[in-house]
């Protein structure tokens, strides 16, 4: 019997949406607003799903304390109140897109979570706007 366990949880961030390698008209063209020289800022809400097997012992799939824990020691304490593009060093040479943010925080997950677990990973970066990356 598989069950779905989510936990929700936000962060603050700052960006800048630009390639190094392009001109500044390129990046305005593609990027427009978004890349702003001195940044701009959204308030990300993330929903980590865990699926697996009930443990019949303990009626768990995921201590979701655990799950809690582990969303705070990968998401919100090196994400939150940073400046992606500067503090989070995947995003050095990545540009920090909703889809790339998404797979990166997928990614730090999965170091974490029982490998017979799988993991799907929501993100807001607005209230309209969000997408979701299961790892393939
Ligand atoms: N495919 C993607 N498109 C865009 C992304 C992205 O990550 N993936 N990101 C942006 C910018 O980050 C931009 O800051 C998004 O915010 P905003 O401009 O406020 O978004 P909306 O215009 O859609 O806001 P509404 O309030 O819903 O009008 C752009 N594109
Ligand atoms: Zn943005």
């Amino acid at each position: 019997m598989k069950v779905t366990v989510s936990r929700s949880a936000h962060f603050n961030a700052a960006h800048r949406l630009y390639r190094k390698d392009w001109t500044e008209e390129q990046n305005n063209a593609v990027f427009g607003k978004c890349n702003n020289p001195n940044y701009h800022g959204h308030n990300y809400e993330l929903i980590v799903g865990i699926t697996g097997e009930v443990d019949p012992e303990t009626g768990y799939v995921i201590d979701i304390k655990i799950l809690k824990d582990i969303i705070a020691d990968e998401v919100e304490t090196p994400f939150d109140h940073k400046n992606l593009n500067l503090d989070v060093p995947e995003f050095a040479d990545l540009n920090p897109t909703a889809e790339n943010i998404v797979v990166v925080i997928w990614n730090r997950m999965r170091s974490r979570i029982n490998p017979a677990h799988d993991i799907e990973v929501t993100l807001y970066e607005t209230p309209r706007n969000f997408v979701t990356y299961k790892g393939n």
